[in-house]
């Protein structure tokens, strides 16, 4: 890391201040060149930003010092907070492209040298990253719990307990032949990894609900053409986002809304009807519809209330996506007909409502609010939240599933599942060999972080 980075960490220009900041060896050099002096460490100071080469005033900046390693990336840093003009921020960053070794910072390269130089382990990266993306409450906090590093501490704790238990059993195998002890010190390592394994396996487990939570719900309105799909979103979603007419086969296209319910991400996604006719374009979009059906976590299936009984309510939905997702009726266009209170299967949740009607509406919403609370609530454990995590977690149990059961091999092959165990954890927050991860990690990050 010879080279000292630079870039636009705030948001888009103009705004009132923007903060510029600077990181690596030459940072006190362009703080020299540039303010006169490197200010006291931590200490906000009101400053002239001037031009090296010609004196000339370019902006009066506050400007923060941090010497490493107490900094963000571990390196000497500075914040320059200039006034949020487009003129000022590019003369700025002009004028410390102009410095040698410095150039501007690529996506994420603030954080990626915070994690080289051990400030922050890779699920912290991520819950930064979760945090700047966070769109709603409980989002907020599940990425502010694992960016304190709830989650590494968690699976670093199982780690050296898996580490442990390697030196015990490499212990005993040093002592073999002096102590001629019944139940060796393996037997009990043995079942610690099982009770290990047990827990492990309910945090996977979990694992689906800290993922949902990162991408939010994802709600699908399906039914036949004209039962009144678009005209619910538009009224859930309080505005005119997909076009309403009385002809059937309107909707192709899949438009998504996302909704902040209560605090959790919920994406309500309209559909086109489902029918058999129809011409290229409406088969392509009922098409699209199942296939977006398959990944959702609740099928709202839209039909009009007519008061007629009957026996298979969703006979058009197709049977893979019956048997899979969880399956609600709403019964629409509800001011149209007053019928008493009817009790339907009885299995199936059934809500009647109109979007001319906000009761029937809010009932709805309060109802996907519910099952948001319930689907995803947030826990006193922190949770897995990424396919990533989920991936090596069942590496690690794999291994140790193999170890425990494996008492016909040799104790060092079953030593060496356990190695495996604990490296498959050591990916997870970075301590093992991840430099192949780490571009993946690092993609989703803006330039300034
Ligand atoms: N009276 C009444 N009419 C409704 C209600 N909801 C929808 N409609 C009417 O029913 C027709 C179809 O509504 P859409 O929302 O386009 O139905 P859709 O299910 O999205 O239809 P497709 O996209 O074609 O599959 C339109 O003429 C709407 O005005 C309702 O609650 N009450
Ligand atoms: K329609
Ligand atoms: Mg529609």
């Amino acid at each position: 890391m010879a080279e000292t980075i630079f870039a636009l960490s705030s948001g888009a220009v103009p705004s009132g201040v923007a903060v510029i900041r600077v990181s690596g060896r030459e940072t006190k050099m362009v703080l020299e060149k540039i303010c006169g002096r490197v200010p006291d460490a931590r200490k906000a100071s009101v400053t002239r930003l001037k031009d090296p080469a010609t004196g000339e005033v370019l902006d009066e900046a506050l400007v923060l010092f941090f010497e490493g390693p107490r900094s963000f990336t571990g390196e000497d840093v500075a914040e320059l907070h200039c006034h949020g003009g487009r003129a000022v921020v590019g003369k700025v960053l002009s004028e410390l492209g102009k410095f040698e070794n410095c150039r501007p910072a690529e996506a994420g390269e603030f954080t990626r040298r915070a994690f080289y130089h051990g400030r922050m382990d890779l699920t912290e990266v991520e819950g930064l990253a979760d945090l700047i993306a966070a769109e709603t409450e409980s989002q907020r906090k599940q990425a502010v719990r694992q960016m304190g590093g709830a989650l590494g501490e968690l699976y670093e704790g199982w780690r050296s307990r898996l580490i442990h238990m390697r030196a015990m059993i490499e212990a005993d195998f040093d002592f073999a032949d002096e102590e001629d002890v019944p139940g060796s010190v393996a037997d009990e390592v043995w079942s610690e990894a099982a009770a290990l394994h047990g827990e492990i396996a309910i945090h996977l487990d979990k694992s689906k609900s800290g993922e949902r939570l990162r991408s939010g719900l994802q709600v699908v309105l399906m039914g036949a053409p004209n039962a009144g799909k678009s005209s619910l979103l538009n009224a859930i979603a309080g505005r005119d986002v997909a076009i309403v007419t009385e002809e059937a086969g309107t909707t192709r296209d899949v438009i998504e809304v996302h909704l902040d319910l209560g605090g959790y991400p919920l994406t309500l996604v309209d559909t086109a009807g489902l029918r058999d006719a129809g011409g290229i374009v409406e088969r392509e979009g009922i098409r699209r519809a199942q296939a977006r059906g398959q990944e959702a976590d609740l099928i709202l299936w839209a039909m009009e209330l007519d008061g007629v009984p009957y026996d298979d309510p969703v006979s058009g939905l197709p049977e893979e996506l019956r048997e899979k997702i969880p399956l609600w009726i709403v019964r629409t266009k509800s001011d149209l007909v007053t019928l008493p209170e009817q009790d339907s299967s009885g299995t199936i949740k059934e809500i009647s409502c109109s979007d001319r009607n906000e009761e029937g509406v809010k009932m709805l919403i309060s109802a996907l609010t519910r099952f948001a609370e319930e689907t995803i609530s947030l826990g006193e454990a922190p949770l897995a939240t990424r396919e990533r995590h989920r991936h090596y977690l069942s590496n690690c149990l794999t291994g140790l599933k193999t170890a425990v059961h494996a008492n016909h091999l040799p104790t060092e092959l079953r030593a060496e599942d356990l190695r495996r165990a604990a490296d498959a954890l050591g990916r997870i927050t970075g301590r093992i060999d991840v430099d192949d991860l780490l571009d993946v990690i690092f993609r989703d990050f803006c330039i300034g972080k």
